[in-house]
Parts: C-alpha cells; structure tokens; sequence
C-alpha cells in the first residue's frame, strides 16, 4: 500500500515509516511541523503526532480518499466530531493505545470491573519524560471502560514506553492488573495491523478493539 506518516519525524512517526517499509508498503506523503513532502496518494494516513495537526490530517484524508489510522492523544470532543463526520467517506480506526494487550485489559475491565463497585479504584500511568500529555490516552480509555469517578495519577520519568495499573482494593485486600508496554514497536504494529484493516474498507468508525475482535 502507498501510505502517509504526519508526525514522521517523532518517536512513534519514525518507527511507523521503519515498519511499514519493512512490510513493503511505500511511503508517499510525509508531514511535520512546516513540513510537508507529497508525491502520490496514500492509501492510508498514518496519524501520530499532536492534536494541532488533524486538520491538516484531515485535508490529506479528503483530498485522496485515504483511510486514516489514528493514535494521536489529547483529542478533543470537537476532534472526535470532526473524525466522525470524515469517516462517513472513508474508513478511520482510532484508538489510545495500539497494544493488543491493552485492548485485552479493556475487554476485562468491560465485563468485570463491576465486581468492584464497592471498592476503591485508582489509575497510575507511568510514562518517559518527554510525553506531552497528562494523563495519556490510555489512562482515560481505562477510565471511561471502567466508568466511574476515580483519580488518575501520572508519572513522567525517563524513557518509559508506557505502564497502566488499575487499583482496586477494599478494607483488606488488594487487586492490581497491570500492562506494560515493553517497547513502542508494539504501538507501530498495532498501526500496520489497523492500515491493513482499513485497506478492506470503504468508510466507517472504528477502534483497535473492533478490529482485535477475532483474537479477543
Ligand atoms: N495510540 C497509541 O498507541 C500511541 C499513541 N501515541 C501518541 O502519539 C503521539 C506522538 O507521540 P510521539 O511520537 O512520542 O511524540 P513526538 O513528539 O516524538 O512526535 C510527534 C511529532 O509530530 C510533530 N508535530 C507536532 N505538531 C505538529 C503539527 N501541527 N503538524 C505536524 N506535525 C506536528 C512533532 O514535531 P515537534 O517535535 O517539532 O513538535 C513531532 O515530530 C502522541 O499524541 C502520543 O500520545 C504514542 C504512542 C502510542
Ligand atoms: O505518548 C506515548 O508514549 C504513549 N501514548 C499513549 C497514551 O497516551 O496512552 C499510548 C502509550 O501509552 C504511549
């Protein structure tokens, strides 16, 4: 597939171009901070880089029918609307975390985070010290799945990947699930699973979670 990287000069951006390379797929359009290389039209828009970016993200998206995979954070509700309303002409998969483990926990905290009304529940998200964001992505996703009103507390030190601990613990006792991403390629191949996803498709919304539906 011809594909696009906004954000290619980034931790996520560089590892993504890497990938996909690796896979055969061939890289058309290339867009940083004032910078933008176009030669073709990508298939798919890769999109990890800063919420200040989706606009240009989606003028890309329009202007070629691409699909687009997107795991930048910190979106707003107007960013959602504005993803929503593209995908009725194209595909788009978006997603906090492009972990399958991450989507697992997800899936489990879905079905029985409820045993745990009662007790007390907390959130620490562990990340490198250059992450931009407070509290990431994945912590709110967790948040949201577990859909209740609790803390989340955020670390930034050194060059942490990224580790979610959901903590429920009653007067006695104390249960921890906990993922740890052991290195960002993870994040990448998450990114070539969903592009390859959207390759089969010719519009609608969807997340990691939908398309892990088979392994899950
Ligand atoms: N969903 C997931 O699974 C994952 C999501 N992420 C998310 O992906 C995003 C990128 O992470 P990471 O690669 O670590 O961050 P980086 O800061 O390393 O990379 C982001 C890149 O995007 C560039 N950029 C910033 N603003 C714009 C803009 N307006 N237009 C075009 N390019 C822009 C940055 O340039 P400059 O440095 O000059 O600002 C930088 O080169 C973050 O939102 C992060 O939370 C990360 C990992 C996994
Ligand atoms: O910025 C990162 O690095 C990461 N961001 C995502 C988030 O905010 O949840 C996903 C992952 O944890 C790494």
């Amino acid at each position: 597939m011809n594909f696009g990287v906004i954000g290619y000069k980034g931790r996520m951006g560089k590892l993504i171009l890497e990938l996909f390379q690796e896979h055969n797929h061939t890289p058309v359009l290339l867009v940083d901070k004032n910078e933008i290389i176009e030669k073709e039209k990508p298939d798919v828009i890769i999109d990890f880089s800063n919420k200040d970016a989706l606009e240009t993200t989606i003028y890309f998206c329009k202007k070629y029918s691409s699909n687009l995979v997107i795991g930048t954070t910190a979106l707003k509700e107007e960013h959602f609307k504005l993803l929503k309303e593209l995908s009725e002409n194209v595909a788009v998969v978006q997603s906090y975390n492009f972990s399958i483990g991450i989507n697992i926990l997800l899936d489990i905290l879905e079905k029985y985070s409820k045993i745990f009304e009662k007790w007390d529940c907390e959130i620490v998200e562990t990340h490198h010290s250059k992450k931009k964001d407070k509290p990431s992505g994945t912590a709110i996703l967790l948040k949201n799945t577990i859909n209740r009103n609790l803390e989340i507390h955020s670390l930034r030190l050194g060059g942490i990947p990224g580790d979610h601990a959901i903590f429920f613990s009653n007067e006695g006792e104390l249960i921890q699930f906990s993922h740890r991403a052991l290195s960002r390629k993870v994040f990448a191949l998450g990114a070539l699973k969903a592009a390859e996803f959207v390759m089969k498709k010719t519009r609608g919304f969807f997340t990691f979670k939908d398309i892990l539906k088979e392994e899950i």
